[in-house]
């Protein structure tokens, strides 16, 4: 099989050992989720629960010749056949866009006639095409060529369930591993064809309207038209998505900036922890935060408790960024397994977990040389999007991706010194000065209270108006919040009116 000999034949020792891995994902695949008899000279191979995710991208193009050698191999150990590949049996689907690029679709065809691939081409979203496509066939296992520098990779691994709320399959990423590098290594070492895109200066492909060729690759030249190298070429992989236009347009500004527009700055507040949901432990911090973001005049408008997940995470911090001004979230911060709230913030912004060398030359003072990006994942942020707030009292800086904050506290005594800081270092309280809230208890009953109440509302639509008792009998206890003479002047009215 031409491409297990030439991985065979070259010396580059990293590609080999890269290459067996990832057959060995494949293979693994293979013998769980088809079975392969042979009777006599006839093979049957039923691979019907497995589908192959091509794109005529880089990534998924690796996969393929992959999975053809390891279709190969696993066929040759099962019915010890020695024939050659001549079609490749595995269900493949590719997930048509009017906003594909031409060069892209021209491809993955071109690929499907070479390869004698049957390709099912889906024209919906990836979930409902998923969906349909599982109603109609028995798959349980997917073939994805996504690496671990994608932000789409953030928290999976080589087997990947689907996540909440995707119909149910297994996502297998045999080169999960793999480099930039190790991909052009490969492509090169095989002399397997690409899309032509790539020898036009494009290092990753997205959508005609979010990618262009990656200025790192950009020729200098004296002509009008602007010249790129092949994508290989490329000399630090990190930056292959440097050609990808942001997606970030609807989320909000950063805090202050936008305090212009609001009257009121709105709070996110969200805890991380299986055991505050299990009952095991108290989440004090929530509690504790919520009074000192109201104290200086934030209006929390959420507070939640989420599973150690990072798609729950990813899910909540992407709905709170775009409707908050700015989002607080605790719990699930450090290296451990369970740690995942940074890849769940990662996740929301699309962007993937980098070693991060300021953070980890702070981490280093505290733990020494055991930490690095590549050993302790608490040195990786989320790339190109956080901040790092240092204050002296701090041994730590506290961590900033746009509109979220993360907090490193576990009790509140550690809250306590995170919040000074914080407080000094942004604008956290710069709406204060003009907000006022005011507190009163009445013995009135609720008949009695409702309709002065209700009259205020109408009267002053602009001031908060809260409501709570602490029992039955007791007080009913009401809080006034707004702009300073308008919350006097409502408590004014109140009091007269009631
Ligand atoms: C076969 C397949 C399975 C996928 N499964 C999931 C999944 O389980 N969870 C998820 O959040 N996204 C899933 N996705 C979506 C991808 O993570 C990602 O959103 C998609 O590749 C779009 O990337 P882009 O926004 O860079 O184009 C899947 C996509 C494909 C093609
Ligand atoms: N439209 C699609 N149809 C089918 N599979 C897709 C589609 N988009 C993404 N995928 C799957 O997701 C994987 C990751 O996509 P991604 O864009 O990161 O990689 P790629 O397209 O293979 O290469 P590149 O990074 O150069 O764009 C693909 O390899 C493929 O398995
Ligand atoms: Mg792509």
């Amino acid at each position: 099989m031409e491409i297990d000999k030439a991985i065979g034949e070259s010396d580059d020792k990293r590609l080999k050992t890269k290459y067996n891995n990832a057959i060995f994902v494949i293979r693994r695949a293979l013998s769980l989720y088809s079975s392969c008899i042979a009777i006599y000279f006839t093979d049957l191979c039923s691979i019907e629960e497995v589908a192959f995710s091509f794109n005529g991208g880089k990534d998924s193009t690796v996969l393929l010749h992959l999975l053809r050698a390891g279709y190969f191999l696993h066929k040759k150990e099962m019915s010890s056949s020695n024939g050659g590949l001549s079609s490749f049996p595995v269900r493949t689907i590719y997930f048509e866009s009017p906003s594909a690029f031409t060069e892209i679709n021209a491809f993955t065809y071109d690929a499907a006639q070479t390869y004698g691939i049957q390709l099912d081409i889906i024209r919906q979203d990836f979930k409902s095409g998923l969906e349909a496509l599982l109603k109609a066939n028995p798959i349980r296992a997917i073939f994805l060529g996504v690496r671990i520098g994608d932000p789409t990779a953030v928290g999976q691994e080589q087997f990947s369930p689907s996540s909440p709320g995707w119909p149910p399959f297994m996502r297998v990423n045999p080169i999960l591993d793999w480099s930039y590098r190790d991909v052009w290594a490969f492509l090169l070492t095989c002399k397997v064809k690409y899309c032509s895109l790539y020898d036009q200066g494009y290092t990753s492909i997205g959508s005609i309207h979010d990618t262009v060729p990656n200025a790192l690759l950009s020729v200098n030249d004296t002509s009008s038209k602007e010249k790129f190298k092949p994508a290989y070429l490329l000399s630090d992989g990190r930056l292959e998505r440097a050609g990808r236009v942001k997606k970030n347009a609807s989320v909000k500004n950063d805090v202050g900036s936008d305090s212009q527009k609001h009257e009121v700055l709105l709070a996110s507040v969200i805890a991380v922890g299986d055991e505050i949901l299990s009952g095991t432990a108290e989440d004090q911090l929530g509690l504790s935060l919520c009074k000192k973001l109201t104290s200086v005049g934030w209006s929390v408008q959420q507070t939640s408790v989420l599973r150690n997940d990072v798609d729950s995470v990813s899910e909540e911090v992407d709905r709170q960024r775009s409707i908050c001004d700015m989002v607080f979230i605790y719990g699930g911060v450090g290296p451990l397994h369970s740690d995942v709230t940074l890849a769940g913030v990662a996740k929301a912004f699309g962007v993937r977990l980098a070693p991060d060398e300021e953070f980890e030359e702070y981490l280093r003072h505290l733990i020494s040389e055991q930490c690095t990006g590549d050993r302790n994942e608490m040195a990786q942020l989320p790339e190109g999007i956080t901040e790092l707030l240092h204050h002296e009292k701090l041994s730590v800086p506290l961590i900033k991706c746009r509109n979220v904050i993360v907090l490193a506290a576990t009790n509140t005594e550690e809250l306590e010194k995170e919040w000074e800081c914080l407080t000094e270092l942004t604008k956290l309280g710069g709406s204060t000065s003009l907000m006022e809230s005011k507190l009163l208890m009445t013995s009135l009953t609720d008949v009695e209270v409702a309709e002065p109440l209700s009259k205020l509302g109408l009267e002053f639509p602009d001031i908060y108006l809260g409501c709570y008792r602490k029992s039955r009998q007791g007080p009913i206890i009401i809080t006034l919040k707004g702009k300073v003479h308008n919350t006097s002047s409502a408590f004014i009215y109140f009091l007269q009116d009631s």
